[in-house]
């Protein structure tokens, strides 16, 4: 397993260049037509899921029905994972083995709550002989979990992604779901850190309405801007403005080629710094206008 951050951390622009994650979709593991369905549907990736959206009784049936999926190559370049059940519940181990003999491109573990419990899992995956190319995917939606988040994020180089599960997280806190996310915005820039601190990329929790187009747009900008890396969806609906709003744009594009070529012209006459657009550019806003057209040129390759 490399363990190489995919994300450029600090001191480190030269990292390669990251893979669209803008949108991620869940779907019931139960569920057959969404399963169908998805094949079509212009995400990054997929989160088959076994925990919540799964009743008790139907759980070993979905589990079955999720594994042949993953394995069955059918969804293209688009990211296959598997959410299991959480640790300590009683289907947790049957759904690990299951998802090492499918070879998933990840494993999402819900209610992750220390650097032990990936340490546990990315162990049981290794004895169940889950395939190097199956990284662990950590959701972050406990108290605990927060307060701990950047051990998490550093506890081994398979966990490669957090995901934040807001729904949990607003049960934990006793907070509301308000608009703005008041309640949550320190539990969302803690994990940022975290992320950001060991090199690992970061996606937002889900958007419940479905028919709230303008609160989801409104909810999908603020995580874009707070610095993460793509949202979770529950919908196909919300496919189209999250993928929009987590890609750069052609004013974006644009700015940031002017940038490099401003700066590269200082450069070669000796300067360390110049302005563009009436704005100071030094070289921390080129590797930023880097990192902007690499994942710009990633999105276009989709
Ligand atoms: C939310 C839903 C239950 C809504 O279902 P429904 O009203 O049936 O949707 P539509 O009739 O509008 O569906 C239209 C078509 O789209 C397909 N569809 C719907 N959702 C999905 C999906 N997620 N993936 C793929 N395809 C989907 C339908 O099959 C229809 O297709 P067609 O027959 O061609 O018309 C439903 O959307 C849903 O179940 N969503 C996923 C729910 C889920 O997975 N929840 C668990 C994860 S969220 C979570 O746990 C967060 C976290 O842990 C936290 O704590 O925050
Ligand atoms: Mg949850």
């Amino acid at each position: 397993m490399s363990t190489a951050p995919e994300h450029t951390a600090p001191g480190n622009p030269t990292a390669s260049a990251p893979r669209p994650r803008r949108s991620v979709l869940y779907m019931p593991g139960a569920n057959e037509r969404a399963l169908e369905k998805a094949r079509s549907l212009p995400t990054d990736a997929l989160i088959l899921d076994l925990e919540d959206s799964v009743a008790p009784d139907a759980k070993a049936e979905a589990r079955e029905r999720v594994a042949a999926a993953a394995a069955s190559g059918a969804y293209g370049r688009r990211e296959v994972t598997i959410r299991v059940n959480a640790p300590g519940t009683p289907w947790h181990a049957d759904d690990l083995r299951a998802a090492a003999d499918a070879g998933p491109d990840a494993v999402v573990v819900p209610k992750v709550d220390s650097p032990r419990t990936v340490r546990e899992v990315v162990a049981a995956l290794e004895a169940a002989g889950a395939p190097e190319r199956t990284a662990v995917w950590a959701m972050l939606e406990t108290p605990a979990a927060l307060l701990d988040a950047r051990a998490i994020a550093e506890a081994s180089p398979r966990l490669t992604v957090l995901v934040m599960g807001t729904n949990d997280l607003a049960k934990e806190l006793h907070a509301e779901h308000v608009l703005g996310r008041a309640p949550l915005l320190a539990s969302l820039s803690l994990a940022l850190l975290a992320a950001r601190a060991a090199g690992k990329v970061i996606l937002d929790g889900v958007y419940n309405d479905v028919h709230d187009a303008d609160g989801f747009e409104a909810e999908t900008l603020q995580a874009r801007r707070m610095g993460f890396d793509g949202k979770t969806l529950i919908h196909p609906r919300q496919l189209e403005p999250c993928n929009r709003i987590f890609a750069p744009d052609a004013a974006e594009i644009e700015r940031s080629e002017r940038i490099i070529a401003a700066f590269e012209e200082a450069t070669s006459q000796g300067r360390g710094v110049v302005t563009v657009d009436g704005r100071m550019i030094e070289n921390l806003h080129v590797e930023e206008a880097r990192r902007v057209l690499a994942l710009a040129e990633a999105v276009a390759d989709r």
